[in-house]
């Protein structure tokens, strides 16, 4: 066995469970209006042993989501958590909780990997953190759902958004044009999606009112660049699960600038994150990433001061 195969070869399932389990037959009437409130009962299950007796491997509606940020890591976040071997996680976004509601519970669940009792179930939509019915919505699934938030300066991670959008949509005004109210400096447009995302403290506490801050994770962005494994260690941590995933399975890629995942095995290829993660930003002059820092600093003081934790942003 080579190194690589011996860091793998950790990762078989294991047999106890760290969620609360919903019943592998648990079925889901009809979500009936968009914003129903409704959530499992009861009645609704159907002899849930007796199904999961005959086949292990069901549909499970997630325990844990990662709602966001968008362009915080959570990309990098789902791909790193998922070779556990206590995790299963959907590789697209369903974006259920904000777009695709009415098409109920069902249809959702039936978009999940198929799981052990043993493994948790993991989506990732980035959208849902700064989704107003997102919190309710989901709350009303589970009220234990776990939430992974990945946050990232506010001003790098506009600049990262914005960075996309100009790669899909080249004739888009400028970012400064963008930023700022009647194109002039100082006052800032937080009407403006990429700069409103990254006031991260109004957003969460729609989200408190629905969850307890127990139940949410903020993973560093940065941090997460830097010291994937410590990061990744607590994520584990926070989802109850044995830490397996260790510095052992980084090694930083020097052409793409980033943390990559080693080869599973001697056939295996190391893994990288596509092209859309770790492009090159659109230059933005000095005197314009002040001025938002400037507009930034109370919403994360704020931030700081209501999760306990200090990301170190200035
Ligand atoms: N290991 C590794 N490899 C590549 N990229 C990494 C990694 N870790 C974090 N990141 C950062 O992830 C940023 C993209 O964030 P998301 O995955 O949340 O984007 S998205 O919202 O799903 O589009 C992406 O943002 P940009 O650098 O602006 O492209 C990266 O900085």
């Amino acid at each position: 066995m080579n190194g690589n195969s011996a860091i793998y070869a950790q990762l078989v399932p294991s047999t106890s469970h760290p969620f609360p389990r919903m019943p592998a037959c648990l079925t889901f009437g009809p979500v009936s209006s968009p914003d129903s409130d409704r959530g499992p009962k009861e009645e609704e299950v159907s002899d849930g042993k007796s199904c999961s007796a005959l086949n292990p491997w069901r549909h499970g509606l997630p325990n844990a989501l990662i709602v966001g940020v968008k362009k915080g890591g959570t990309r990098a976040v789902l791909e790193f958590i998922r070779i556990h071997p206590d995790v299963r996680a959907l590789g697209t976004e369903p974006h259920f909780f904000d777009r695709n509601y009415d098409r109920g519970l069902d249809w959702y669940r039936g978009l999940m990997p198929r799981t052990l009792d043993s493994q948790i179930t993991l989506e990732k939509t980035p959208s849902y953190f700064v989704t107003r019915e997102a919190p309710r919505r989901i709350s009303s699934m589970s009220h234990v759902t776990k939430l992974i938030v990945v946050v990232r300066n506010p001003v790098t991670r506009a600049i990262s958004d914005y960075t996309q959008t100009l790669s899909k949509k080249p004739d888009i005004p400028t970012f400064e044009e963008l930023a700022f109210k009647n194109s002039s400096l100082g006052v800032v447009d937080s009407s403006w999606n990429a700069i409103r995302i990254g006031m991260y403290i109004l957003h969460l506490e729609n989200w408190l009112q629905y969850f307890r801050l127990s139940q949410m994770h903020f993973v560093s962005g940065e941090r997460l660049i830097t010291d994937p494994a410590g990061e990744m260690g607590r994520v584990q941590d926070f989802l109850g699960l044995k830490r397996i995933i260790t510095d052992k399975h980084f090694y930083f890629n020097r052409t793409k600038g980033f943390p990559c995942l080693k080869k599973p095995e001697s056939s295996g290829q190391p893994r990288c994150l596509g092209k859309s993660k770790g492009r090159t930003h659109v230059q933005i002059e000095r005197e314009v990433i002040e001025q938002l820092q400037e507009f930034y600093r109370p919403f994360n003081i704020k931030f700081f001061e209501t999760v306990g934790q200090d990301f170190k942003w200035d």
